[in-house]
């Protein structure tokens, strides 16, 4: 499902109305009558309800008082609040006009002494309509409206907002203040600041209403973000045939490993099998092999010359170059070490090969000691970053990598010609051509040491069975989420450890492809 951003919402709602020819009064009318079908659904009677709709003079207003006309007419109970000093305009003041002869109290929120009446009202309100702003907000809520927004999120009732939660920054999810809904009922297409956080903790439950824009007008715009969704994520994994084996799936290899991190390469290649890999080896540290062979002895192992135990001598560069012979993905970074001579390891790497490369957690370090050694690939490269990896690569703080997750990893993937998987609530993948795809699944659980390294052998995984690079990073993602929603059902979201989410693996897998 494609994700738009507020400029984008305003030249679809433009299109519409100027190119298309439909009223936008027919447009705000559907709208409004969306909302009431959402609030109806959560009540058995609408009679005597009492319902408070706090509305601006925009057409989100204006959305509020089609709404108020039709719970009006189900016997409901209604008040409006009117912020601001303007005066509304074409569709919402046809609308405000027919709202003025119903028997619906008006009130008006211009000043101060106002919001005694409206924290009265509240106190025996059952229901909120938030129809303050919607797309067309900008800038910062004042000081008044923060104290609005305030009472409106002390009141204990249902709290509806319309299109957005108001004072949402609808492109970034950010916000000063803002109405903490439980239900937010938007039109044609979610809005980003609804799907990222902090907005998905400011909107509730998501509900996308078709208000009757053409899917034709709107595919016609070639909007480049979307929201994963299972249907796509299902069709992505490959079917398997009678007559299969495992040199079908992929051959990956882990580069990484050292003393004390062995876990990490031990916890990418279990997920990788778990994943479907056909063969997985690793390139390790000498002194870890053994034990990494034991652990898993599914695997085939390389050793490495070392310096000292754990740290890899300047040989070690051949032998990893010689170890890439034949594999078909690599992913290299986990548990490997911050190292500065390995900076020119992975520089020597990305110049020769031509196969899937998945660069995470000390891979990502190393590139943030050299960058530019990206601009020497003829691989796909895939960079997986937590928001502490992404500011170390931009050199910039992690909270302002959190302000900005999806135009910073855009800009990171066009710029590199890569794909940036940028981690977190609601991972944002980016490609080289400039797509943002948004993945909705995950949970807390997943917020635990080697959930990375789980992630990045999934990817590995699937890039071995699958050969469109996006599709494989986006059905890893989303599994890996959904594993860890699992967890957070059977282990719980504070026990959870990786093992865990690899365990969930098999059984996700199993109820994704069940209903394939
Ligand atoms: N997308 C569609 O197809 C449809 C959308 N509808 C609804 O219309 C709004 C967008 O309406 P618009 O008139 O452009 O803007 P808003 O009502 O969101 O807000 C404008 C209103 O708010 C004032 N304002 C803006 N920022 C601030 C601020 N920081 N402080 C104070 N006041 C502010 C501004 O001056 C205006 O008065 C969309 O979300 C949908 O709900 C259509 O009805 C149906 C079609
Ligand atoms: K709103």
């Amino acid at each position: 499902m494609f994700v738009v951003n507020s400029a984008e919402m305003q030249e679809i709602d433009r299109i519409a109305t100027e190119e298309w020819g439909i009223p936008e009064i027919v447009l705000m009318e559907n709208a409004g009558l969306k909302v009431v079908e959402e609030i109806k659904k959560r009540f058995t009677n609408l009679k005597d309800k009492k319902i408070t709709l706090i509305l601006g003079k925009g057409n989100n207003g204006g959305d509020g008082l089609v709404v108020a006309r039709h719970l009006c007419n189900l016997g409901a109970d209604i008040k409006i609040f009117l912020f601001g000093q303007k005066e509304f305009k074409n569709s919402s003041l046809v609308n405000y006009n027919i709202v003025k002869r119903l028997p619906i109290k008006v009130h008006k929120l211009e000043h101060e002494n106002n919001l005694h009446l409206l924290r009265l009202s509240l106190y025996s309100t059952d229901v909120i309509v938030d129809g303050l702003f919607g797309t067309g907000f900008k800038g910062e809520i004042s000081d008044f409206l923060s104290k609005i927004i305030k009472i409106i999120n002390d009141t204990d009732c249902l709290k509806v907002a319309i299109d957005i939660p108001s004072g949402l920054n609808a492109d970034t999810g950010r916000a000063r203040e803002c109405i903490k809904a439980n239900l937010t009922v938007t039109f044609a297409l979610p809005k980003i600041g609804l799907v990222v956080y902090p907005g998905t903790s400011f909107a509730g439950d998501v509900k996308v209403v078709d208000i009757g824009i053409p899917s034709q007008l709107v595919r016609a715009l070639n909007i480049d973000k979307r929201i994963l969704q299972l249907d796509e994520i299902k069709n992505n994994i490959p079917e398997r045939d009678e007559n299969c084996h495992k040199g079908n799936f992929g051959h990956l290899l882990v580069i990484g490993g050292s003393l004390g991190m062995m876990g990490a390469v031990h916890l990418a290649c279990l997920s990788a099998f778990r994943m479907g890999a056909g063969l997985v080896s690793a390139a390790i540290p000498a002194s870890i092999q053994t034990n990494l062979a034991v652990s898993l002895p599914e695997m085939i192992t390389y050793p490495l010359k070392e310096m000292v135990p754990g740290i890899l001598d300047s040989e070690a560069e051949e032998e990893i170059l010689a170890s890439i012979e034949g594999k078909s993905v690599i992913v290299i970074g986990p548990g490997f070490g911050n190292n500065e001579e390995y900076v020119s390891i992975l520089k020597h790497i990305l110049e020769k090969i031509d196969i899937p490369i998945v660069i995470d957690a000390d891979g990502i370090n190393l590139l943030a000691r050299d960058i530019s050694i990206l601009d020497n690939i003829k691989a796909p490269v895939i960079l997986t970053p937590h928001p502490g990896e992404m500011a170390r690569l931009l050199d910039i703080s992690t909270q302002e990598v959190q302000k900005n997750r999806i135009e910073l990893a855009k800009k990171l993937a066009e710029n590199y010609g890569i794909w940036v998987v940028l981690k977190g609530n609601k991972t944002v993948i980016a490609t080289p051509k400039g797509e943002v795809l948004i993945n909705p699944t995950g949970s807390p659980s997943l917020a635990t040491a080697g959930s990375g390294d789980v992630l990045a052998g999934m990817i590995g995984a699937m890039l071995g069975q699958q050969s469109d690079e996006t599709r494989a990073i986006c059905s890893a993602v989303y599994l890996h989420g959904l594993a860890g929603e699992h967890v957070a059902e059977t282990v719980g979201k504070i026990s959870s450890k990786a093992g865990d989410i690899i365990k969930a693996i098999p059984i996700i897998l199993e109820e994704v492809l069940m209903d394939k």
